[in-house]
């Protein structure tokens, strides 16, 4: 499987934050903001597809590893955007430096790993 992902490769995504993205909705705290998890999953979706139709036929990648900061409370309507960018490539391994802001600034980083994978092989491996 030859891997043609390289350093740089870089995605950005344009969201609003909705009701349902909010803490109270995730269960992940009391307040109607934007959900720590709601924004990881964003960071986490922009990094894969950044690298999807890098990958040959079969193939994708899973999260192995994600170091997050949340610096920033943002309201539901607000506009959220997100920035991924591929720093290394190591074997299997992809290395991402992400970056979300709202309308006022940056919210929260994130440095992320994610793993390519033979998407039956990996979902078969774990039915044995
Ligand atoms: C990705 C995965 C299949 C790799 O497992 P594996 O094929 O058995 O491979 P290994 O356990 O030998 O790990 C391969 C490499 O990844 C590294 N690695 C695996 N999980 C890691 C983690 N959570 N954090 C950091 N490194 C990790 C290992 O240290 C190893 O590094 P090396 O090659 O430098 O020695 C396994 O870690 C996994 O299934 N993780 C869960 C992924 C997932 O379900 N994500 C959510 C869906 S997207």
């Amino acid at each position: 499987m030859e891997v043609k992902i390289k350093e740089g490769i870089t995605l950005q995504q344009k969201r609003t934050v909705a009701l349902d993205d909010t803490a109270i909705k995730y269960g992940s705290g009391l307040a109607e903001v934007y959900a720590t998890p709601a924004m990881i999953s964003f960071m986490e979706n922009t990094a894969y597809r950044s690298i999807e139709s890098f990958l040959p036929e079969g193939y994708s990648t899973v999260g192995i590893s994600i170091n997050v900061q949340h610096t920033k409370a943002t309201l539901p309507g607000k506009k959220v955007d997100c920035q991924s960018i591929v720093t290394k490539v190591d074997g299997k391994k992809v290395f991402f430096k992400i970056e979300a802001s709202d309308e006022e600034g940056k919210i929260g980083t994130a440095d992320h790993v994610r793993y390519i994978v033979n998407s039956e092989e990996f979902v078969a491996r774990l039915k044995k």
